[in-house]
């Protein structure tokens, strides 16, 4: 379970996260969406112990963030927007490199290794250096990576980007089986569809606030919409801008 009161986070005079409150439970699959620049990955970084907060509060199974960013660490598997992996290493070592420094244990860590690899189809790459592999093979590493050690929680910053859609269903079924398992999800992406299709609940986020939050039926019943775009781009003071930007580049083009 993951609780997050108030949180606050300012970089210099830029305020990226303003006061955002929200509960993500056990056995869920929450969605954070937003547009470009609101403070999703912000907050996500916070979740996983990677930034710290200006100001308020996240629980992770009950352990504050500020106060021990290792044992919240130790229980989040964490995929950044952009994978952070060692160019010269192989994914193999790199592996071996993430079981040795979160101490999981030899026999296991060659089990979920074998799986995960197998699951994501990247056997044929397992010697090559991590430098050398496409965007999506690269993302494929990064999210083996952070769910070696069978975390309790999963922070996923736009984690499908890149994926092909059978790696893209695979991923979306193993998320399945960790809710079924009982464990918290936090997933960011722009893909509305998406996030219809995996979340149990939706916060839209904007200008660093969360401004709505709910399934999809209750944003679409908060919002009076009919669609989850349509919802997003009300929320976000979004639509009568593109309106007009279609009907400007209507006219010029
Ligand atoms: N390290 C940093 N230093 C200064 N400002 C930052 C830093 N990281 C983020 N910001 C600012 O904080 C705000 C929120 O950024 P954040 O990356 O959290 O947004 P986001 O919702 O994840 O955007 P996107 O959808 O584009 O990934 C933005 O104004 C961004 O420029």
């Amino acid at each position: 379970m993951i609780e997050v009161e108030n949180l606050v986070k300012r970089f210099g005079s830029t305020v990226a996260v303003n006061g955002i409150t929200f509960t993500v439970n056990d056995g869920e699959i929450y969605g954070l969406l937003g547009p470009n620049g609101s403070g999703k990955s912000t907050t996500m970084k916070i979740l996983a112990g990677i930034l710290a907060p200006t100001s308020g509060k996240v629980l992770v199974d009950g352990v504050d963030v500020s106060q021990d960013p290792l044992r919240v660490k130790e229980m989040t598997g964490y995929v950044p927007e952009t994978p952070v992996l060692y160019e010269s290493l192989t994914p193999i070592e790199f592996f071996n490199f993430v079981g040795s420094v979160r101490r999981i244990p030899e026999e296991k860590l060659q089990e979920r290794v074998d799986a995960l690899v197998k699951a994501f189809g990247i056997e044929e790459y397992l010697g090559e250096m991590i430098g050398s592999l496409s965007f999506g093979t690269r993302q494929k590493v990064s999210l083996i990576s952070a769910m070696l050690h069978d975390p309790a929680v999963l922070i996923l910053d736009e984690a499908m980007n890149g994926l092909d859609p059978k790696s893209a269903r695979i991923l979306r079924e193993l998320l399945m089986d960790f809710r079924e398992d009982g464990k918290s999800v936090v997933f960011s992406t722009h893909v509305l569809a998406l996030a219809e299709m995996i979340c149990d609940r939706i916060g839209v986020i904007y200008n660093g606030r969360l401004i709505a939050e709910g399934t999809v039926e209750q944003l679409k019943e908060f919002a009076h919409e009919e669609s989850l775009e349509d919802v997003f781009l009300k929320l976000t003071e979004s639509r009568d801008e593109v309106l007009g930007i279609v009907q400007a580049l209507r006219e010029t083009l």
